[in-house]
């Protein structure tokens, strides 16, 4: 019997990454997983894993980690998330996200750690004016936390020219949804991003949803976002693994989405009729820096991973969210 290497995930205490830490040991990898907690939760992560409590930067802990795990490749998810904190204080994001992350690359060079999968996001595209965004559309992100994710791209395409180490870039479009299984999911406290703000919403967590612009150029109005289930993304972590693993020479940079929007008001109907119980909606002017429509073009990926998606449908992503919501209470 062949036994899995073992995956240090970074930010493993936390919503994206707690699901890829299931979908690691679900698959028979060994999974240890490193989190500072400033964001996430022990409880996230299941007994049976080995939880590091600390930060990517502490180079001595994170490289007795690699060593003492024999760790093969690390999955990196750790890092600040929020576009508008990004705007008001962006030091945090170019430190946590880019300067930390240096660190993290250095400490996996120095222990020969092979491979490498970075959380990057559709914000590195900015505002782009196409219609569905390929890998080679520029990006000009217009805000620091895009900033600070195009410029660990950069980084890793750097380090792997230099090192005997590959990587993965995943650009995520709009997260969301839990785990089918209701093991884990979006326990973030104050989150801001749509389907979680609505179904908190739905629970009576929050008084009702501030719609942030109607007068874009969408078909009503407001904005439109491809929302790419939690656990489909997580199986696209673990198909770039065993690409990076099967074909060492080649690093991959690659969109995560279905390619198809839902705006605002459709993620709102659809949470409607998941309880039968019309959320609360409120008009209110645009958001700074939000483009009218984000939506991947997801060739690439389905051309060079065996990736298929298993919950791509707006009333599922939206039942899990809700059903994750009501299991969370009131813990976090
Ligand atoms: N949620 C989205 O829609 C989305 C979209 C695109 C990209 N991403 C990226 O995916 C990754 C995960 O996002 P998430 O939504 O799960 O956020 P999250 O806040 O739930 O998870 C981040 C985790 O990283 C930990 N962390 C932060 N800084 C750390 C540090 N310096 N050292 C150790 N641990 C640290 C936090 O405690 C938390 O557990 C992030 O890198 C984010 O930028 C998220
Ligand atoms: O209370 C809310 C929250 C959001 N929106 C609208 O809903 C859409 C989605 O907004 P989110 O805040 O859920 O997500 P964003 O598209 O702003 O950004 C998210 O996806 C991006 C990639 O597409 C980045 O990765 C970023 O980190 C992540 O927050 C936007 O039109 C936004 O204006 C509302 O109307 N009301």
């Amino acid at each position: 019997m062949t036994t899995k290497p073992t995956i240090l995930v970074t930010g493993g205490a936390g919503y994206i990454g707690s699901h890829a830490v299931l979908a690691l040991r679900d698959a028979g990898y060994g999974v240890v997983v490193i989190d500072n907690l400033v964001t996430g939760f022990d409880w996230a992560v299941p007994a049976d894993v080995p939880l590091v409590r600390g930060d990517i930067a502490d180079q001595p802990l994170v490289e007795a980690t690699l060593r003492d795990h024999d760790i093969t490749a690390i999955m990196h998810f750790a890092g600040s998330v929020v576009v508008p904190e990004s705007v008001e204080n962006p030091l945090k994001y170019y430190h946590n996200n880019s300067a930390k992350t240096r660190d993290l690359i250095e400490s996996a060079v120095r222990t020969g750690v092979k491979h490498f999968i970075f959380s990057s996001t559709a914000a590195t595209y900015g505002t782009p004016d196409v219609e569905k965004v390929r890998e080679d559309t520029p990006q000009r992100p217009i805000n620091p936390y895009g900033m600070s994710k195009l410029m660990t791209e950069y980084m890793l395409r750097d380090v792997a020219a230099a090192h005997p180490m590959n990587f993965c870039a995943l650009r995520y479009f709009n997260v969301a949804g839990a785990d089918p299984q209701g093991r884990t999911g979006q326990s973030t406290a104050g989150a801001t991003h749509l389907i979680k703000v609505a179904v908190e919403a739905a629970l009576g967590k929050r008084a009702g949803v501030s719609i942030f612009g109607t007068d874009f150029a969408t078909p009503d109005g407001t904005g439109v976002r491809d929302y790419i289930h939690v656990t489909d993304l997580a199986a696209a972590h673990l198909l770039a693994l065993e690409a990076l693993i099967a074909d060492p020479a080649r690093s991959h940079l690659l969109n995560c989405g279905y390619g198809r929007g839902f705006s605002v008001l459709e993620v709102l109907d659809a949470v409607d009729r998941a309880t039968n119980n019309p959320v609360q909606r409120t008009m209110a002017p645009r958001r700074a820096g939000d483009p009218a429509a984000l939506i991947s073009d997801n060739s690439a990926i389905l051309a060079t991973f065996p990736w298929q998606p298993a919950h791509a449908d707006l009333d599922q992503i939206v039942a899990h969210a809700l059903a994750w919501e009501r299991k969370l209470g009131d813990r976090a």
